[in-house]
């Protein structure tokens, strides 16, 4: 695992745009598939992208999905489509059949399974299972990542890309990628700010079994956390 800390989120927010452009520099004829998780740290990322590396990401070489949805619409405040949309993708050339939404409007398990279609068919396979090229993921203060709560492991040993999970604390159902995709990912990010995220992060980076975050870190194949002093632990 390797980390990296700034002195602030902005900062670390702009090194992982500079991180992401450059391995996609790194290899130029490639097309590089990449979730984004939901929550709101990743808003500060999208901010900064449209206004300072708008002109210099290659769009066309981008294929965008999600790590997580809240099964609501998409102009819904609490839409993690609808944010990056809103904050970034509205900003740039980018054609819209390259972005892959998780539609928070649909049942629930039907858009599950679609989804999961929806990237079987779009990325390629390693060791048989949907390899995304980059997933940047956030945590919660109680150990989730991507939609998978303390007590929804047994989303971490799925075989179906997505599935359906429940926000403990408000009932709420969302669609979460689960352990298939995560543990085949070639590159796992992490992105935590703020002192709040302290504990987690030093779960994430000590444990292998204290909550999904935690869990996920120490079982991927190629797991990076940037993170901003506040975070540190
Ligand atoms: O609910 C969620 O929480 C985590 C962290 O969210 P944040 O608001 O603290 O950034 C996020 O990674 C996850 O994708 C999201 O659904």
């Amino acid at each position: 695992m390797k980390t990296y800390i700034y002195s602030t989120a902005v900062e670390t927010a702009r090194a992982l745009i500079k991180h992401i452009i450059s391995l996609m520099e790194a290899e130029p004829q490639k097309i590089f598939h990449i979730a984004f998780s939901g929550g709101s740290t990743p808003s500060l990322m999208f901010d900064l992208w449209a206004d300072e590396f708008k002109d210099a990401t290659p769009w066309l070489r981008m294929r965008i999905y999600w790590v997580d949805e809240r099964c609501v619409p998409a102009e819904d405040s609490e839409s993690n489509y609808g944010t990056m949309r809103r904050l970034l993708l509205d900003k740039v050339h980018m054609p819209e059949e390259y972005i892959f939404p998780i539609d928070g409007n649909n049942r629930p398990d039907n858009e599950a399974k679609r989804y999961s279609s929806v990237v079987r068919c779009h990325a390629s396979l390693w060791h048989g299972f949907p390899a995304l090229d980059i997933v940047l993921l956030g945590a919660g203060e109680d150990g989730h990542t991507s939609s998978i709560f303390p007590g929804q492991e047994h989303l971490l040993s799925s075989f179906h890309p997505y599935e359906v999970s429940v926000n403990p604390y408000n009932g709420q159902k969302r669609i979460a990628m689960t352990g298939c995709l995560l543990f085949n990912a070639k590159q796992l990010i992490f992105f935590v700010t703020g002192r709040n995220k302290a504990n987690v992060v030093q779960d994430i980076l000590d444990s292998g079994d204290t909550g999904p975050a935690a869990y996920v870190a120490h079982h991927a194949w190629n797991v990076e956390v940037f993170m901003d002093e506040l975070a540190k632990p």
